[in-house]
């Protein structure tokens, strides 16, 4: 996705993103997500006992909230070889084919945007997820003949931005979907808190309130904005990361009391201005931001969402009263989402 590489809200990943290093790297380290991440100790520790492989794992939510993270644990919990690759990365099915042949039994294969596998290379997995099979074709025309092969058991993990954009057949595959959830504001400080311990950079509770507060329920952000903030410390001459230092930091890097940047505010400023509080059609949002509708329904709506700024109706996007309050607009009578769009989705 083709996200301003210099929007420092973004939650994609950019080339300065120290994730590696701030990777938690067992379930016990892992912050927040509880319900996925107690589901799948149970999980891990009922295959490990009985000596089987782990069913498929399907991870899905917002980008930077940890699937990467989670899907390295579960190996590493599991006791297993880990591959990583990605949907647009395996071109042919013969790639997948070759991935595949050379797991190890037990072996996590995690692939990342995997909504994004071409469709006969998506062919493959099937039978691999379900027999641990590859059906390969021997030869062509008449005398073409299909040859099963015995995989090793493994375990796929998948990960993707939205479950919708999967293919039934696939999803269906996955006997264990795991939604990821925005970060709360204390689970976001202790994420900042470990990472300035693991940076060394010293922070108070405060300066990890204020920046958890401001990271949009994402930890990729919490630890960009962690280390933007520490130069603008730094800069100012102090070690020491506070709230007003932070505020202050923050504050000069666009992003408000809610965590918006100028991308967020153009978005909503255009539900507002140009149409009176929607609702309007996604396309015509994306075409207004040039930015592709993508970006529009996996970046940037879903925490305005989850903030209660706007909503997904039937007919298109509106803003909510917290929207107008937060822009600092009057809301025009009758324009209230909800008296209108009972039963509307806001999903
Ligand atoms: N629960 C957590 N506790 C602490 N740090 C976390 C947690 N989840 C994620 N992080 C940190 O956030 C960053 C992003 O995580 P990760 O790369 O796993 O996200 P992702 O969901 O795979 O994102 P994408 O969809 O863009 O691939 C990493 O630096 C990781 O250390
Ligand atoms: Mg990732």
């Amino acid at each position: 996705m083709a996200t301003d590489p210099a929007r420092i809200t973004t939650p994609e990943r950019t080339a300065e993103d120290a994730d590696q290093a701030l990777r938690p790297k067992t379930l016990d380290e892992f912050i927040g997500q509880q319900a996925a991440r107690e589901n799948l100790r149970v999980f891990v520790h009922a295959a490990k006992s009985r000596g089987e492989a782990l069913d498929h794992v399907l991870l899905h939510g917002p980008p930077g909230l940890g699937k990467t993270t989670l899907a390295g644990i579960v190996a590493r919990e599991m006791g297993v070889g880990f591959r990583a690759t990605s949907g647009p990365v395996i071109a042919k099915s013969g790639d997948l084919a070759a991935l595949l042949t050379n797991l190890e039994d037990g072996d996590v294969l995690f692939i990342d945007e995997i909504h994004r596998l071409n469709p006969a290379v998506e062919e493959v997995l099937y039978p691999a997820m379900e027999d641990s099979a590859l059906d390969l074709m021997i030869g062509e025309g008449p005398s073409a003949r299909s040859v099963r092969i015995d995989l090793p058991r493994f375990t796929l993990i998948g990960a993707t931005t939205r479950q919708g954009l999967l293919t039934t057949p696939l999803r269906d595959r996955f006997g264990i979907p795991v939604r990821l959830q925005f970060y709360t504001v204390p689970e976001l400080e202790q994420v900042v808190r470990r990472a300035a311990r693991l940076l060394g950079a010293d922070l108070t509770d405060d300066g990890a309130h204020e920046i958890a507060r401001r990271s949009r329920g994402t930890p990729r952000i919490a630890g960009r904005l962690l280390r933007r903030v520490r130069d603008f410390a730094h800069a100012a001459g102090s070690d020491t990361i506070d709230a007003p230092v932070a505020d202050r930091a923050l504050s000069r890097l666009e992003i408000d009391s809610l965590g918006l940047d100028a991308m967020d505010r153009r978005y909503l400023l255009m539900i507002a201005d140009l149409y009176g509080g929607g609702p309007v059609g996604v396309e015509t949002l994306a075409a207004g931001l040039s930015e592709p509708r993508d970006t529009i329904e996996d970046v940037i709506e879903p925490y305005l969402i989850q903030l209660g700024l706007i909503a997904r109706t039937a007919r298109g996007r509106c803003l909510n009263g917290r929207g107008w309050t937060h822009l600092g607009l009057p809301q025009p009578q009758g324009s209230q989402v909800g008296l209108f769009d009972q039963g509307a989705s806001s999903k």
